[in-house]
């Protein structure tokens, strides 16, 4: 479930310019694969793999000096009162108006890490450091990283019986303005928002996520995006559970929810959602707690098409690549 959010504080760490080599704990190995020499339309593929996700001012592609909007450094998590460590040593950089992705095989560590962003309980930070547009992330408790800012979609959105849809979105969103909104000047501002993720109003007066289909409940999560209009919106397996057209209308209300001025971290399985965003982003790679690589700023169409030809495992069988994957794919 989403949480409700308020007013973000609009406060961002000066970027670092980016030096000439990476940092110390990262290091860049270029692909020899034939995706190397292809350029795409716009001129600007790069393929890399990074053993440790770099910084921003690692990764040394980039003219511009963006905002930062999450710098996670060396995190690391166990799951709460047990010394089972999930987390690492995670390091990630996310810039304001950039999309990343964490892909990754079962039981990497890519939900904990998602959870662990919006201070879930289950698990406590053991070292490490996440600073949000300037501020640090782990002093807050779950509802003030909402209102920072913070959005997250669960792999399974809860289902709250005896809250209606609408009253539970009003309540959100008022919340976030902190204001109250009339019932009717709430409905005005949603019609829109329901028709972009293709929802019908009937779903408004039911409980939130009560009997809801696995694809409504995520139609539903990209509603309640919609509605709070979050800075970073995290998304863990919004994909999963959605047939071709569901895809489509979520990917289409992802992209009309962008602006250059928020950022989405998706989770996923599947390029498919990715190729239909179809703009640029960051594909990392989780393994055993840590992100182990990453592609940097390719287009999506290309990073797929990528993927799937250097892979051939992928080109039959849609399955998050792995390290492994790249290794081959560069052998
Ligand atoms: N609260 C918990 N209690 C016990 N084990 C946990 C808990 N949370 C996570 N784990 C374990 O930590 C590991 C990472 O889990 P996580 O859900 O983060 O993986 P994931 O990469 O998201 O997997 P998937 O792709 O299957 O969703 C798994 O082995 C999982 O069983």
């Amino acid at each position: 479930m989403a949480l409700p959010l308020s007013s973000p504080a609009p406060c961002f760490a000066p970027s670092p310019s980016p030096p000439k080599t990476p940092p110390r704990n990262s290091f860049l190995i270029t692909i020899p694969t034939p995706h190397r020499r292809r350029r795409c339309r716009h001129g600007a593929v790069r393929a890399a793999v990074a053993v440790d996700s770099p910084s921003a001012e690692g990764g040394g592609l980039r003219a511009e000096t963006p905002n930062v909007f999450l710098e996670v450094k060396d995190l690391r998590a166990v799951i709460k009162d047990s010394d089972k460590e999930i987390l690492k040593g995670v390091n990630l950089t996310i810039n304001e108006g950039e999309i990343h992705t964490i892909m990754g095989r079962n039981g990497s560590g890519k939900s904990t890490f998602a959870k662990v962003l919006v201070g879930h309980p289950d698990y406590e930070v053991t070292k490490g450091s996440v600073v949000f547009k300037g501020e640090n992330l782990l002093d807050m408790d779950p509802e003030e990283r909402s209102h920072a800012g913070l959005f997250m979609s669960f792999q399974s959105p809860v289902e709250i019986p005896g809250v209606s849809n609408m009253d539970f979105l009003r309540m959100a969103y008022s919340a976030k303005k902190k204001t109250e909104i009339s019932p009717i000047e709430f409905f005005h501002y949603l019609l829109p928002k329901l028709e972009a993720v293709k929802m019908d109003t009937r779903f408004l007066d039911r409980n939130v996520n009560e009997g809801f289909s696995g694809g409504e409940k995520k139609r539903n999560e990209i509603l309640q995006l919609a509605v709070l209009e979050a800075d970073l919106a995290i998304l863990d397996e919004i994909d999963s559970g959605l047939d071709v057209d569901a895809l489509q209308d979520v990917a289409k209300a992802l992209v009309g929810l962008m602006t250059p001025k928020n950022s989405i971290l998706m989770i996923t399985h599947y390029p498919n959602l990715l190729d239909l965003i179809s703009k640029r982003c960051f594909v990392h790679i989780m393994e055993d707690g840590l992100i182990v690589s990453y592609y940097q700023e390719l287009h999506i169409k290309n990073c797929c098409r990528n993927l799937r030809s250097s892979f051939p495992v992928l080109k039959y069988e849609l399955q998050s690549p792995t390290l492994e994957h790249f290794r081959q794919g560069s052998s």
